[in-house]
């Protein structure tokens, strides 16, 4: 017989305890725009979080866009700017972030999903009073800052085997419409729901050094110090508080892994290896 049959057989067996570990556990799923390269890196997600489902995981989808909403933005003439990685939001610039993040990014994951067998629908923070805000800063304009999450959407979808795919959108009390950092979304749903898991892919391996050496563990002392003196900078700002954030508020774990390794995924969840850096309740 073909060995690589063989082989495929054997990694199926050795996946067996890791596949009965995770059986009805919540995994949400941040997959950031920088992580969504191409179509072959999209269709290779959306077939591992069919795989998950298959298996009895709940995944959860919370996604970014930040490169689509700024090429969309450089068409049109509106210019980007951010303060400590979150974009500074204008009301010309948040219906472009509604466009894209709804109408684009959200429909193509959607459509990758179903393309693989798996039972996806979208919607975002907006919907059902997933995600209620507060401004999060006036100097960021309309930056939410969550502050009420109601998953019973989600634990609906979940409990039908569908796998809900969400865009960082949020709900102010009067009405308005927030644009949320994707990680801070994620966040906030994965510890309304005491995930199980929170994975954030990026396009980075994992939280690096100042040496540039991945951190496979990190406590969120590290991370404070690392922010103040600027080894973290950028978007890292809002994933390693997030992470911080969700494992304080009743998530098992976060990972910042690299969405941009061939099933990522996959390789956190059902092998010995994991991948990227890990922040547990320290
Ligand atoms: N200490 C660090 N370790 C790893 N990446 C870092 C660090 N500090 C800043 N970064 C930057 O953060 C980026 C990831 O954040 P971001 O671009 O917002 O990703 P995403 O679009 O996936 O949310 C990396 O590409 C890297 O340039
Ligand atoms: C407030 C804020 O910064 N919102 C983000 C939402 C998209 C996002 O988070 O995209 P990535 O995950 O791809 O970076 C933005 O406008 O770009």
């Amino acid at each position: 017989m073909n060995r690589d049959w063989i082989a495929t057989a054997r990694t199926l067996s050795q996946a067996l305890p890791y596949f009965q570990r995770f059986v009805d556990a919540t995994v949400v799923i941040k997959l950031g725009g920088h992580a969504m390269g191409s179509d072959e890196a999209m269709d290779e997600f959306a077939r591992d979080v069919a795989l998950m489902r298959q298996v009895g995981v709940n995944p959860v989808i919370v996604h970014g866009g930040g490169p689509m909403i700024n090429k969309m933005l450089g068409r049109l003439n509106i210019e980007s700017k951010f303060v400590n990685g979150k974009r500074v939001t204008d009301e010309a610039t948040m219906e472009v972030v509604e466009m894209v993040l709804s109408g684009i990014v959200n429909s193509d994951i959607v459509q990758a999903i179903s393309e693989q067998g798996g039972r996806a629908v979208g919607v975002s923070g907006k919907d059902s009073g997933l995600i209620i805000c507060d401004q999060e800063d006036p100097e960021l304009g309309l930056v939410g800052r969550p502050t009420e999450v109601n998953p019973k959407l989600l634990r609906d979808l979940a409990e039908k085997g569908i796998i809900p795919v969400i865009a960082p959108l949020g709900m102010g009390r009067n009405g308005e419409t927030f644009n949320l950092n994707g990680d801070t979304a994620a966040g906030a749903i994965a510890a309304a729901l005491k995930a199980d898991r929170l994975l954030l892919l990026t396009d980075v391996a994992g939280v690096k050094n100042a040496q540039g050496e991945v951190l496979t563990e990190l406590t969120a002392a590290q991370i404070r110090e690392m922010v103040a003196d600027g080894t973290i900078s950028g978007g890292m700002i809002p994933k390693t508080q997030t992470a911080v954030d969700a494992v304080e508020g009743g998530v098992r774990a976060a990972v910042i892994l690299d969405g941009r390794a061939p099933n990522a995924c996959l390789l956190e969840l059902f092998t010995e290896h994991g991948a990227g850096s890990i922040i547990r309740k320290g």
